[in-house]
Order: structure tokens, then sequence, then C-alpha cells
């Protein structure tokens, strides 16, 4: 494995400076998988695939590094020791299926750079590669665990507690923070309870890599469970452990707002990458048809995110490498402007 000799909070800020401001992150793992074959009707979704087809999982990350990904989020979204648990797994098993899920990550990046380090632009790919992508352990809500899209409404019931929601994440969290990977991606969290847990656990159990928190919203007002987006904000950028903070799986339209919203409280970098705008069935486990934006829109956001003041741009849910080489595209339009 290829190693650093910089601590990750300096790999991200070289990243974005190297891209002139705006680097690329990858975009939907699961979608990519589906696109792939996979079948992810199940309660671990996209986990199930370190389980079934972990080559699959690797091809996916390899399609994202050749879109122009700098930044891969692994398949630990849905991946929790306790669900794999239920699929009659030891802890041992759990553990190692965490691992697995950043270890598969570092070899495509690892694998990527040595082969394409030396490619020049348009040689066979139409991008320079300057470093090493970074890759992001991905920490899904406790929604994502309950596989019943509550990620989405941040809706556990009255007898959810701040000390249950440490009790779960704990021991994923450390796990994930030991394995190797430059950042934890602590994505689609959905409400105040739920970030502070999190980050309550970063001090506690003393990470030792640095994380971003990102929140999904329905309204580009609030976070999905109806606590205010700046509140979010506020709240993980008076964490040092948390190097970034981020807006996810959550319609385009509403995220130039809420870059200008996060932009007011925090000097954090500003991670985006919003999905396509589509709703998601939980009882279907499917997407719904025809309410998201092609490729075309997506990209057509990308000036006004770079302009109002994000960091990193990626995709969510139903995004796709195609979106991500547009994406990349965009960019480098806008920075030779
Ligand atoms: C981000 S959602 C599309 C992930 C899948 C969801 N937690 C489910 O299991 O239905
Ligand atoms: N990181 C996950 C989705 C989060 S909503 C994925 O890309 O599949
Ligand atoms: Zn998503």
């Amino acid at each position: 494995m290829v190693s650093y000799n910089n601590d990750s909070f300096s790999k991200l800020q070289e990243l974005v400076e190297r891209a002139g401001g705006c680097a690329v992150m990858d975009g939907g793992l699961a979608t990519q998988l589906e696109f792939h074959g996979a079948n992810l009707h199940d309660p671990l979704w996209s986990a199930l695939c370190l389980i079934s087809m972990p080559e699959l999982i690797y091809k996916v990350h390899w399609d994202y590094l050749e879109a122009g990904a700098e930044i891969l989020v692994t398949a630990s979204y849905q991946a929790t020791i306790q669900g794999f648990e239920s699929k009659g797994l030891s802890l041992a098993e759990g553990e190692a299926l965490l691992k697995k899920s950043v270890s598969l990550a570092c070899q495509a990046r690892d694998s990527f750079w040595e082969k394409y380090q030396t490619c020049k632009e348009g040689e066979t790919l139409n991008f320079v590669i300057r470093a090493p992508a970074l890759v992001a352990a991905s920490i899904g809500s406790y929604g994502a665990f309950l596989a019943d899209g509550s990620e989405y409404s941040g809706d556990y019931g009255p007898s959810m507690t701040l000390q249950k929601l440490k009790d779960f994440h704990r021991r994923r969290l450390q796990i994930l923070a030991n394995a190797g990977a430059d950042l934890l991606a602590i994505e689609t969290i959905p409400s105040k309870i739920e970030a502070k847990a999190l980050v309550e656990l970063l001090e506690e159990e003393d990470v030792k890599i640095p994380a971003w928190i990102s929140f999904n919203s329905k309204d580009g007002v609030n976070a999905v469970s109806g606590d205010p987006f700046v509140e979010c904000i506020s709240l993980v950028d008076k964490s040092e452990k948390v190097v970034a903070v981020g807006i996810n799986c959550t319609p385009p339209r509403f995220v130039d707002g809420l870059i200008i919203l996060a932009r007011k409280i925090t000097t954090k970098p500003i991670l985006v990458y919003p999905n396509s705008g589509e709703s998601y069935d939980p009882i279907l486990k499917e997407w719904l048809p025809s309410t998201g934006v092609s490729d075309v829109d997506y990209v057509s956001y990308v000036e006004t995110w770079k302009a109002t003041g994000a960091a990193v741009v990626g995709g969510c849910c139903r995004t796709t490498p195609c979106t991500i080489r547009a994406i990349k595209t965009a960019l480098n339009k806008i920075s030779c402007a």
C-alpha cells in the first residue's frame, strides 16, 4: 500500500488547492453497483456486496477513478456490525468486512495511481493525476442501518436518545478509524442529535483521522429531521476532529442556498454531493422515476456551487461515473476560463 508522510487534513487541503479550489469526489456507489448487476433489495443494501461480490465494489471504485474522482467513499455506508450479525455473521466477521470496505478502496486507489501516475493528459484519460486519490470511510446514519429510509426523516421514534446513538455508532467508528482510510465520511446525517453523538464519539475515541460530517435536506433550509441546517453546521463546526462539512443526498436545486447558509457559519471546506433529485421508496428499495435531473442539468449547477464556496463537488445516490466525468470537465472549463 502507498504510504504517506503528511496528515490527512493537509492532504485534503492540498487536494483542493491543487484542483484550483474545487476538487472532485466520486458519485453514487450503490447506483453503480446496481448498474453492474448487483441486487441491493436487502436490509444491508450496498453492504451486501462486501459479502457477496467484493470485486464489484473494487470495479466501481475504479470506474469513479477513471471518471476523475479524487476522493473515494467506501462501501461501508450501510455496513454495520449489527446488520452483519443479523445475517448470522460473527463480530469478528463483521469487523473484517468493515476493514475490507476500506482495503478495497485503497487497493483501487493504489493500483490506479501506479498505472496512471506518469500518464500525460489525453493519453488515456483526459486529465492528469497529480496525486493518489483520498479514501474516505463512509459512516451512514442509524437510519441507514434500519433500512427503512429513515435517514430521510431522522425519525427514530420517541425512545431514541443521544446515548443509544452513541452506543450504536461506537464500534464501527473505532474500526473504520483504524482501517487505513485517510478520512471518515460521516454522511446523510439527518439531525442534530445524531451529529452530536458522532462528534462526541470522535472526541471520546480520540479518532486519529479527520472526519467530514454531511447532512441531507429536503427543503434547502433544514436538515431532513427539521433541525435548522445552520444549527447542524454550527454544532459540527466546533469540533476540531471535523475538518470539513457537507451537504449530500439532497436535491441539487437546494444546494447553492445550503452552501450560502453553511458559509455564514464555518470556514471549513464544504463538500457537496447531491443526489439526482429523485425520491427513494424504502419499501420497494427503488428510486421513483422522472423527478430527477439529467447529468447535463446537474452539471449546470457546478459553476454556482464552486462560486458559492464548495471545495469539493461529487454526487450521491443516482449519480454515476458519467455525472462525475461531466463535473470534472465543467470544473476544468471554469478554471481555464
Ligand atoms: C441512501 S438510501 C437510498 C440507502 C438505502 C436505505 N437505507 C434502505 O435500506 O432502504
Ligand atoms: N455513500 C452511499 C450513499 C449515501 S446516501 C453510496 O454512494 O451508495
Ligand atoms: Zn445518497
